[in-house]
């Protein structure tokens, strides 16, 4: 008998219920953070700044607290119980807490209910995570998790825009109704927050036949996980920028959400501002994550990282600045746009130019440290806006709240410059032309091709990579479709050439200068240029290379440790700039490509693993960087199939094989052209 498996995993009906009562969840608790907030900034209305401010700080410490201090200690408890009964009373402790803070309505329970609900959710959390996989497949486990990803968050905007129409509605029955006078402007949204815990309590309470135990989930330190999680992924430059980066943009995410409610009332707003602010970051995360990258195609993704988090830098201290809720809430949108593009493309860096032994880590580091860093910018945010008070500068009022805004925009702004300098792949592009030409919907290409009738291609990647045997079979396969192919290599395809590669692979020839070889590489390279590439391309021919610039840039630059702007400096000036229509890299790791050779290993084929290991990561990164003008294959996949996809690639690039003067003679023939 064969077991259909559902098609999506919300075909699951235990699951789907799971995930009905973790958004509304999720919507609870967002609504929850809001409107306690705004219930402390309300409750000490009037009795200044600085009070207000570390009474909303205060909400912000009592919602960490518990998590840092009792986490590990409740999931290790949470697995002992009966989920089932676990998630239920826990729901319906919290219904109970919410309910009573607009009932009692003083700040101190405020803070101790908050207190009390945190340490609930330690429970709920981990009792939920745990029964996830008890109810779905292994396979549809990633699917789970992303839906439960897209609550979490998904839910922000949603809670951001009810809590301000909740405010509204509150606000308009106290005006309306006099009997209603004590209603406060969070009432409502805390009522609701209440009601959804106890949705969840009765969706919960209906999942029948869930295992008591066993498959539990321990919690481990957030603490240890980002200490254990530094010491692998710190060691790397790439992956250090990139969480360095993605962190400063949550960190001014948090800046604003702390400070949000005393400043949008320094500005002369409500709660319904507030919910409306805090709303905008989300609605422009979301808008930055779909649009950024598609917008801003041409941009090469390390530089869209840093200028998103310079950007979001600039943006954050132009809030910090001006004071007009209008503008504020415009440029919020802009600055969640800005976070939302850096996570994105950090993410989708993370996924191609880290190697696989590092990506896992390197995800589940980011997590935790993320959540960390929000949690304590949105904590701090509010306490250090309360201890520095408020300041005339002339007419100009300047707050805590301004000066963490400033802070949070300077700090974002020197993050997202080191990145731009350290990550860039585009040196001596100039980054102005290259954005403008992005806008456009172009590529900004200083050194392209002449407008020369030829094709040119060229086959990169480490030692015995394939890169010959593909730059071979695709000549023949060219040459059987009649076309003139050029087959040709570097270093060595000169009489100088060949002078140079036995000096350049001499295993003999100890002690060569790093800048020495790149520029002996170079100078084969412009012999080759000018004597057989530009000279086969002006005569129509295609040619095909087995290596070119980008293999100076991955062994003098990332092996040697040139400085990489240098080394192509010096190939743009060597080649005239000449670029190939396609770069194809076949992708092996050097631990399969070192072994795939026969005979006594070369100068470089001697040097140690971890030297090809950088040289690889160097040409995944230049493919990662321009993915119009390269093919990357995986070069451990058979000769036949990499050729496959070589061609399949090379034919969308094929000129029309017969010439266009010839077609537009025959067009001029009436029998053709009809
Ligand atoms: N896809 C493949 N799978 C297994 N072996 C392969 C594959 N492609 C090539 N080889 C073999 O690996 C060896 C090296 O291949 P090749 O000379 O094409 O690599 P290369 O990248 O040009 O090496 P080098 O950098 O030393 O010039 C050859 O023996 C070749 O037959
Ligand atoms: C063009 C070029 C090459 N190298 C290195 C890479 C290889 O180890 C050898 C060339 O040998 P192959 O068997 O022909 O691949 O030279 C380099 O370091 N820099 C370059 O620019």
């Amino acid at each position: 008998m064969t077991i259909r498996r559902p098609a999506h995993v919300l075909a699951i009906a235990p699951f789907r219920r799971l995930w009905m009562a973790m958004s509304v969840c999720s919507l609870g608790d967002w609504l929850n953070i809001l409107a306690l907030t705004a219930l402390a900034g309300n409750l000490t209305a009037g009795q200044g700044f600085q009070t207000q401010s570390l009474a909303v700080g205060g909400v912000f410490l009592a919602k960490m607290l518990p998590a840092i201090l009792l986490g590990p200690l409740a999931g290790a408890f949470a697995d002992r119980f009966d989920r089932r009964l676990t998630m239920v009373v826990a729901d319906l402790s919290r219904f109970a807490l919410v309910l009573t803070i607009p009932l009692i309505g003083v700040y101190q329970w405020v803070i101790v209910a908050t207190l009390l609900v945190e340490c609930v959710n330690l429970f709920w959390v981990p009792a939920k995570d745990a029964t996830v996989p008890n109810l779905v497949p292994k396979e549809r486990l990633e699917q789970a998790n992303q839906l439960n990803l897209l609550v979490t968050y998904g839910t922000a905007p949603v809670a951001a825009l009810l809590f301000a129409v909740l405010s509204l509605t509150g606000d308009m029955a106290r005006s309306t109704v006099p009997a209603l006078s004590w209603l406060q402007p969070t009432d409502l949204a805390l009522g609701i927050n209440a009601v959804a815990y106890l949705v969840s309590a009765a969706l919960i309470f209906t999942l029948r036949d869930l295992p008591r135990r066993g498959g539990g989930i321990s919690t481990p330190s957030v603490l240890k996980q980002i200490v254990e999680g530094w010491r692998f992924v710190g060691r790397d430059q790439l992956v250090r920028g990139l969480i360095v980066g993605m962190l400063g943009a949550f960190a001014a995410g948090g800046a604003v959400i702390g400070v949000a409610k005393v400043y949008v009332v320094s500005l002369g707003g409500g709660d319904a501002a507030y919910g409306v602010v805090f709303g905008a970051v989300f609605v422009g995360m979301a808008a930055g994550m779909f649009f950024g990258p598609r917008l801003l195609a041409g941009l090469s993704r390390r530089r869209l990282f840093g200028l998103a988090i310079t950007v979001a830098g600039l943006t954050l201290a132009a809030i910090a600045l001006i004071h007009n809720l209008v503008i504020v809430v415009m440029l919020t949108v802009a600055l969640g746009a800005c976070a939302g593009i850096a996570w994105i493309i950090g993410y989708t860096l993370i996924g191609l130019e880290v190697e696989d032994s590092l990506r896992g880590r390197t995800f589940s580091f980011l997590q935790s440290t993320a959540r960390v860093t929000l949690l304590l910018v949105v904590a701090v945010a509010s306490p250090v806006a309360g201890l520095f008070g408020t300041h005339l500068v002339g007419a100009y009022v300047f707050d805590g709240a301004n000066l963490v805004l400033l802070v949070g925009g300077v700090l974002a702004m020197v993050v997202g410059m080191l990145a731009l300098r350290h990550m860039d792949d585009r040196r001596g592009v100039p980054l102005s032309e290259d954005l403008l030409a992005a806008l456009r919907g172009e590529r900004y290409a200083p050194g392209v091709v002449e407008e020369v009738p030829g094709v040119f291609i060229a086959f990169e990647g480490g030692e015995g990579s394939g890169k010959t045997t593909q730059s071979r079979l695709l000549a023949i396969w060219l040459r059987d479709q009649g076309f003139d192919v050029v087959q040709t290599r570097e270093p060595g395809s000169t009489k100088v050439g060949m002078r140079l590669r036995a000096i350049l692979l001499d295993a003999a020839e100890k002690g060569l200068s790093a800048r020495a070889e790149a520029l002996l590489y170079a100078a084969d390279r412009a012999e080759h240029v000018e004597k057989v590439i530009r000279p086969a391309l002006h005569r129509g021919a295609l040619v095909i290379t087995d290596r070119y610039v980008d293999s100076s840039l991955a062994y003098q630059g990332a092996g040697r440790a040139l400085d990489p702007s240098d080394v192509s400096k010096v190939n743009a000036w060597a080649t005239g700039g000449l670029v190939p229509h396609l770069t194809v890299l076949i992708d092996t790791p050097p631990s399969v490509g070192l072994t795939r050779l026969g005979g006594a290993a070369d100068r470089i084929e001697s040097e140690p693993l971890d030297f090809h290991e950088r040289v690889r990561k160097e040409f995944r990164s230049l493919a990662a960087a321009a993915p119009e003008r390269y093919l990357m294959v995986d070069g451990t996949l058979s000769q036949n199939e990499i050729s496959r996809i070589v061609q399949d690639r090379v034919r969308e690039i094929l000129p029309d094989p017969v010439p266009s003067e010839s077609e537009d003679i025959t067009g001029t023939m009436p029998a053709i052209r009809d």
